[in-house]
């Protein structure tokens, strides 16, 4: 099984090793991850996607959800492990339940799986709800049965009984309901027979079993049987009481072949931490020296596997060129984990870069050639022919489930291989075949399967191989679902070698030749390639000449091969010819494999480099843009100070026309009371001079026009701050929401506390309303008071009486120039001193229209001021508010345009790399 999980953690059971599948549904926008940010796939795309059925090709082309093609990857389940196994009452009545859980899921428990009990729905919902907030991702929460509660809680997966829905149907439900999601959903099995335990990992492809065994009968039959036939994680649930007897029972369990115990919450209260570890250790004994026989009654689980392939580790290769290779080796690890480090910076959430980080711990693994190819093709029996023995099982269903390696070790001569669960799950043989001792060789489960999970192990496993040897069967040469795994194996730019199996069935030389022209020019097209290496075979054939000659020596075969002339034997033996030579680092084939073998991880560095450049480049565009918005969202504050300006000339219009009014109405009033006719005024000022009285007409001036005007004009411009004001604060709430809105993740809670718009925005000023407020009508009035004293001072102070009562005269005279008229023929002496009087009085009414303008002036100028404030005040609180953003948005760019850099730079030094590789020849 593949691992996308980081090595160095192999060997911890617990929870920091699962998968975090609640991580995928919930990607930072500004993070990437091959996630589905707009896919909102149906069941019937997710299917058409899952798999490379038939129709693949004329289904709309939706962008990949990850470089998996089918878009899903799956959930891993770490062995040995503890399986928890509760009821609704538990969850649900027992008040230190919950913290137990919370324990256990921090340290040794893997699985949780929750039974409903005697309860209804309504309870195992809300047990399972409880369940999930407590273990969020720290295991796997599996419901049994239920489906829909599974579904509604996001809970992992499904435990079905022997009787309970197929697990195809019960998988298919949960992905519909999790259509966001990237990680397969888990169906478990609770099995009581072997039959049934095979029947739900061969036929089902159920992601794990948990086998009820009842005393000492049924724990005989699971180690003879269940475990030899069953590869995928067993978890045993015995009825054995008491904690010693179930400790004894579960290690020796353990040490047989099964992959944990399921316990109950009792169990688990009574089981210390300690106990569970020494449960697990109990089955670890210590690593055996390289070289070794593997004792088949003893399986090894090394506590330092730093990669997934126990055993000795070599480089097969020539030995000239063994020093370059390992000075390659050696500098493409370190530009390897530089590309590591790169990637997990720029994509920190792109779990594929857990296929570079295996890639590397590989580096040292010998060559690998993994055998891919439709179910039922025959894969395994091409294995079994290559390594001349029935190694692997065989059948016209699907039968291989697992990914499985085959190494090379020399067992004792009564063994015939031994194999292993490797705690990464993946499954490992040991076989003493001649050709594993420079290479190993992989068993894929077939493609094109109804079984989802078969079919994710097998493309997650690609891009890892050194070498694909793709399996055809000739009686359904190159399918539309061939064609697609092929594009799929060309994304990662692999290396295929193509064979056309069963070779026997075409009933003469024309039609197998026929069929290759057919396989050949079709791959010839898909690879874009003229050369395409393809041998037809007949592994059947090929596998009974080989187990029919005593020994299975390469050398025996070869003769035997030699002496049967028939063709389906000879191109076997070319096919084999070829992978040895393959093998000889002194062969320009030989250096080919070296090549090959050390670019397999090239290649995955490249495709993820190019994915997270292409990622990068995407963000920083989004990244400038926002940047452009933003400076341009603080810059727009100047319209709003535009628009303000044009509509506060209407209030200013208002204001000006209030002095302009007032200022006729006073200018009005002089003119009616400064007259020649005027007498009563005349007189009472010229005889009593400075000592007169107050004028009516300078409290009429106070009292009738200045006083209600400048009331009035306060309420005017209160009303214009209040405008100003209302209106700043409305922008600069907006302008606040603007912000928040379009980029909520940058809000920093605190520091938004302290920017309240109430407060930024607040009355400050009033210019206006405080000149008019410093405008005393008192003051004024008495001021044309004074003005008109001395007009008539001026004029009547040096006529005397005689003038004075010729003047009488024009008491009934309405105009001015009729008193004039009058006093000149009254009194000829008195006439330049009155014909003055219209100057004089002129003067008053200037200096009348001069304080006036200057105060429409003024207030004029304070309202702008006003206005100016309060729009700067607008424009300082948005560039406070948006300089946050601006510099975390200069922050981000600086940083993507500083990844991008670094990207290409890793991808520079990975092409120097390769022009390194290609270059390696024989000296
Ligand atoms: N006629 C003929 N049958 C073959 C040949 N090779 C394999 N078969 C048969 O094809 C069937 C499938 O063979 P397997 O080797 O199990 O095929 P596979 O590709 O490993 O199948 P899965 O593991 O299910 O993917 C078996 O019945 C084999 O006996 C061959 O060369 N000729």
């Amino acid at each position: 099984m593949v691992s996308l999980l980081s090595h160095s953690t192999s060997i911890h059971f617990t929870s920091h090793l699962f998968f975090n599948s609640q991580l995928c549904q919930h990607a930072h926008p500004s993070q990437f991850k091959f996630r589905p940010r707009r896919t909102n796939l149906s069941v019937n795309s997710l299917e058409k996607n899952s798999s490379f059925s038939s129709n693949t090709q004329n289904q709309p082309q939706e962008p990949p959800r990850t470089l998996f093609p089918g878009g899903f990857k799956r959930p891993e389940i770490k062995v040995p492990n503890i399986v928890l196994q509760l009821s609704s009452e538990d969850v649900l009545s027992d008040k230190s339940a919950l913290d137990v859980i919370d324990g256990a899921v921090k340290n040794r428990v893997g699985i949780v799986v929750l039974n409903g009990g005697e309860g209804s729905g309504g309870k195992l919902y809300e047990a399972a709800c409880l369940l999930k907030s407590v273990i969020r991702d720290r295991a796997y929460l599996m419901i049994a049965e239920r489906v829909d509660i599974a579904a509604a809680v996001n809970a992992s997966g499904v435990v079905l009984s022997d009787q309970g829905l197929p697990a195809i149907v019960a998988r298919n439900a949960m992905m519909d309901s999790k259509s966001e999601a990237i990680v397969l959903p888990l169906v478990a099995r609770d099995v009581q027979t072997l039959n049934a335990a095979v029947n739900a990992s061969n036929f089902e492809g159920a992601d794990f079993l948990i086998y009820g065994i009842d005393g000492e009968r049924d724990h005989k039959e699971l180690v003879s049987s269940v475990f030899e036939h069953v590869k995928i994680p067993i978890f045993i649930m015995s009825n054995t009481c008491g904690v010693e007897k179930l400790f004894n029972e579960g290690s020796q369990l353990l040490k047989s072949g099964a992959s944990g115990l399921v316990i109950s919450l009792e169990e688990l209260k009574s089981f210390g931490d300690d106990d569970l570890s020494r449960l697990f250790y109990s089955i670890y004994v210590p690593k055996e020296p390289k070289h070794e026989k593997v004792q088949s009654s003893q399986k090894i689980w090394t506590l330092d596997t730093d990669n997934g392939f126990p055993g000795k580790k070599r480089v097969a290769g020539f030995t000239e060129l063994e020093d370059r290779e390992q000075q390659i080796i050696e500098k493409e690890r370190s530009v390897l984990l530089e590309a590591i480090n790169v990637i997990q910076r720029a994509a920190p959430l792109m779990e594929e870069v857990s296929l570079l980080i295996d890639a590397v711990s590989q580096l040292d693994e010998p060559f690998s050639l993994v055998i891919v190819g439709e179910f039922n093709s025959g894969k395994s029996t091409v294995i079994n022919a290559l390594l001349g023995k029935k190694y692997l099982k065989d059948g016209v269903v699907p039968t291989t489930n697992e990914i499985t390696f085959l190494r090379y070790s020399e067992l004792n001569p009564k063994e015939q291989q031994y194999c292993e669960r490797h705690p990464d799950g993946q499954y490992i043989c040991y076989l003493p075949a001649q050709i594993l001792k420079e290479m190993i060789i992989v068993d894929t489960p077939g493609t094109n399967v109804i079984l989802q999970r078969q079919q994710r192990l097998t493309e997650e496993f690609v891009p890892r191989a050194d070498l694909l040897l793709f399996v055809i069967s000739a009686d359904r040469p190159l399918t539309e679902s061939e064609v697609a795994f092929l594009g799929y194996t060309q994304q990662w730019r692999k290396k295929v070698v193509f064979v056309l199996n069963k070779a026997d069935l075409y009933r003469n030389a024309s039609e197998l030749e026929e069929a290759i022209a057919f396989v050949q020019e079709n791959a010839q097209k898909l690879m874009k390639t003229e050369h395409v290496t393809l041998y037809p075979i007949s592994a059947r054939c090929a596998l009974e000449a080989k187990l029919s000659t005593s020994s299975n020596s390469l050398k025996d075969y070869e003769e035997s091969s030699m002496d049967n002339s028939h063709w389906k034997i000879s191109s076997f033996y070319e096919l084999e010819k070829f992978l040895y030579s393959f093998l000889d680092g002194s062969t320009s084939m030989g250096i080919e494999r070296m090549k090959l073998k050390l670019e397999t991880p090239v290649g995955i560095a490249e495709q993820l480099l190019s994915a997270c450049q292409k990622l990068v480049r995407q963000e920083c565009q989004q990244a400038k843009q926002d940047f452009t918005a933003v400076n341009e969202l603080v810059i727009s504050v100047q319209e709003y100070a535009l628009k303000m300006e044009r509509e506060s000339i209407s209030w200013k219009k208002q204001a000006l026309s209030m002095i302009d009014t007032t200022q006729a109405r006073i200018v009005k009033l002089i003119e009616s009371t400064l007259r020649l006719s005027n007498l009563d005024l005349a007189t009472s000022y010229v005889f009593k001079g400075e000592k007169s009285a107050s004028m009516p007409v300078a409290s009429s001036i106070r009292n009738d026009i200045i006083n209600p005007v400048l009331s009035e004009a306060q309420k005017l411009l209160g009303e214009y701050m209040t405008w100003l004001q209302s209106n700043n604060a409305r922008e600069g709430r907006l302008y606040k929401e603007l912000f928040e809105k379009r980029w909520p993740s940058f809000i920093d809670p605190q520091k938004q506390a302290q920017l309240e718009t109430s407060e930024l925005l607040g009355r400050k000023y009033e210019l206006s309303i405080k000149i008019i407020e410093n405008f005393s009508a008192p003051a004024a009035s008495k001021l044309f008071e004074q003005e008109i004293r001395e007009v008539f001072l001026g004029t009547f102070g040096g006529l005397g009486a005689a003038g004075l009562s010729a003047s009488l005269l024009t008491s009934v005279l309405p105009t001015t120039l009729e008193d004039l008229l009058a006093l000149g023929l009254c009194s000829a002496g008195g006439l330049l001193a009155v014909s003055n009087f219209p100057a004089r009085r002129q003067k008053v009414v200037d200096k009348v229209k001069r304080i006036a303008d200057a105060l429409a002036c003024e207030l004029e100028e304070a309202m702008q001021k006003d206005l100016l404030e309060t729009t700067e005040n607008l424009e300082n609180f948005v560039k406070l508010i948006g300089k946050p953003y601006q510099d975390l948005m200069q922050n981000r760019l600086d940083k993507l345009l500083e990844t991008e850099d670094e990207l290409t730079k890793a991808e520079e030094k990975l092409r120097t790399l390769r022009i390194e590789i290609q270059n390696l020849h024989i000296s």
